[in-house]
């Protein structure tokens, strides 16, 4: 009975987090002159959309919600928001802000992606967007990415040539990669909302630059030990590979479309405090 209410507590305390960072995201970066806005996919982004809906309809009536797959489709549309699609942006517009859940999240700002399955379109709304930001809870908070999420780098992949694929990341240093199965009682694999699937993929904690610079790691794939963005370069690669889980690269306040990184994390924490990270150059 004490082990099941310590995990129900547990539960409980994560959904209280998710929600703390979900509502103070919103607080941040929601501006009420804002027309777009791309809308995750997870269990911390229901939190973004209950505290846009409090805004009320006489400020959210105005704006457009961009979703990353399905589930946010499904989201935006039983919460009574606009629905609008990302094929239907117009060439060279923007989103004005996209909110967006993470698996693990490390001190540079790269994220893990694509838990829920949803990385592709995930990662083309929060490109499209001037400033997309992450909410998540403690649980995901990290240094490097792969020490807190083991069950490997979501990688979407074309079904034909996931065998193949496989193969490949076995050769990079990925210890035992997967094909996702679905859903438990379904048989096969994991199907994504773009007809593909999912392999996770394993790989010793990612690096930074921080720690190449401090010369005790070299970076290279010698022993499956690599940096994020050196890994993330080689998998996208991968002839058979659609996208990939890793969002990296610049820092998402030095470019004006097209990062992949937030420009800020908030974590709800397990004390009721919220946590900001955001890059530090
Ligand atoms: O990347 C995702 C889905 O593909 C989610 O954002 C990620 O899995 C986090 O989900 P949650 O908020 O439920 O922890």
């Amino acid at each position: 009975m004490a082990t099941s209410a310590t995990v129900e507590e547990q539960a409980k305390l994560v959904e209280t987090s998710k929600r703390l960072a979900a509502f103070q995201a919103v607080k941040d970066y929601l501006l009420p002159e804002y027309t777009r806005i791309g809308i995750g996919s997870g269990s911390t982004v229901v939190y973004v959309v209950e505290a846009i809906s409090e805004l009320g309809s006489a400020v959210t009536s105005k704006m457009a919600f961009y979703p990353t797959g399905s589930q946010s489709e499904e989201l935006i549309e039983a919460a009574g928001l606009n629905l609008q699609y990302i094929s239907k942006l117009p060439a060279g517009q923007q989103l004005d802000v996209a909110f967006d859940g993470a698996d693990e999240v490390d001190d540079d700002l790269n994220l893990i992606k694509g838990g829920g399955a949803c990385l592709w379109q995930e990662k083309i709304v929060a490109a499209s967007a001037k400033q997309f930001v992450c909410v998540a809870d403690f649980r995901k908070l990290s240094t490097r990415l792969g020490m807190a999420w083991k069950k490997g780098i979501p990688i979407e992949v074309l079904p034909m040539a996931a065998p193949r694929v496989l193969g490949e990341l076995q050769r990079m240093g990925s210890q035992n990669p997967r094909i996702r199965p679905g859903l438990p009682g379904k048989a096969g694999a994991i199907v994504t909302d773009n007809g593909m699937w999912i392999i996770d993929a394993p790989f010793p904690p990612l690096l930074l630059p921080k720690d190449i610079e401090a010369g005790s790691q070299t970076g290279n794939s010698t022993a499956g030990v690599w940096t994020v963005d050196a890994l993330a370069d080689a998998l996208i690669k991968i002839p058979g590979v659609a996208e990939i889980g890793l969002f990296y690269g610049k820092n998402g306040l030095q470019l004006a479309s097209g990062a992949q990184k937030p420009v800020a994390a908030y974590f709800g924490m397990a004390d009721g405090t919220v946590e900001v990270r955001t890059p530090s150059s």
